[in-house]
């Protein structure tokens, strides 16, 4: 499969009325298709904010951001994982995922559940399923809409560290086979260094790339000692610090 597309974001200026300075003022950001960026910075930097920009969610900013050479509010709605599953809770889980795709069949949505380790809850409702299956339906859903880009925001927060690693796993092995184009906003430097190719750093008010890291060892197949390595280099520009 050929690569997501490339994501262009050129952002003049973004301003929320409540804060007395903007959010961003000329922020640049490239992201070449197939790409893993790992979006990180401090508690209210704006990480959220800025996928929901790429996404067409909102659109009260100055600046241009494209998806393969579409403009964000003219392209495909894209795969979106929240900070909760944000699950339908009216619709079992196959339901939930032809929803954001009624292209999809029955069997490619049951192949899909098959693929994050749900075979045989097709049918199951979200209050069915515990808080790391349905995380799970949301990593499905993310990756069958009709989109190759990618937005996490926070996809494994307030879960037990064993059920990531499992979600990890599951993650890892779509972005493998799928090749979409991504951002994933963590607050963890590992979550950073095992799932991204690249990681940015923002900070300040207006936010700015303080860091724009390109790792150099293949996503998939890095080592403990290199997962340490680049954990390490990025905790050293992470601070505990809320705006
Ligand atoms: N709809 C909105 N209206 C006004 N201000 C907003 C709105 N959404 C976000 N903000 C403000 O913009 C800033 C950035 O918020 P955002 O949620 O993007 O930060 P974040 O980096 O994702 O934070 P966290 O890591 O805590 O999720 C915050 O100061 C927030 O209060």
């Amino acid at each position: 499969m050929a690569d997501g597309p490339e994501l262009k974001i050129d952002i003049a200026e973004k301003r929320f009325p409540v804060l007395p300075a903007p959010l961003y003022v000329d922020l640049d950001i490239d992201v070449p298709g197939g790409q893993v960026l790992a979006l990180v910075g401090p508690s209210g930097i704006g990480k959220s904010s800025l996928l929901r920009l790429v996404a067409g969610i909102d659109t009260d900013y100055v600046g241009t951001i494209t998806i393969g050479g579409v403009s964000a509010e003219a392209a495909p709605p894209p795969g979106f994982v929240f900070q909760d599953s944000r699950l339908l809770p009216w619709l079992t889980a196959i339901d939930n995922i032809t929803a954001v795709n009624p292209a999809i069949t029955r069997a490619q949505g049951e192949a899909m559940l098959e693929r994050v380790g749900l075979q045989g809850f097709a049918d199951a409702y979200p209050h069915q399923l515990s808080g790391g299956m349905q995380r799970r339906v949301a990593l499905a859903r993310a990756f069958s809409v009709n989109s190759r880009l990618l937005l996490l925001d926070e996809p494994f927060v307030s879960l037990d560290r064993h059920l990531v690693a499992g979600l990890q796993k599951v993650l890892l092995g779509l972005m493998a086979s799928e090749r979409p184009t991504a951002i994933l906003v963590t607050h963890l430097p590992e979550d950073a260094a095992l799932l991204a190719d690249r990681a940015i750093v923002l900070d300040g008010r207006p936010a700015r790339v303080v860091a724009d890291i390109a790792f150099e060892s293949r996503r998939g197949e890095r080592d403990p000692q290199e997962l340490l390595r680049l954990t390490q280099l990025l905790s050293t520009y992470s601070e505990e610090k809320a705006l």
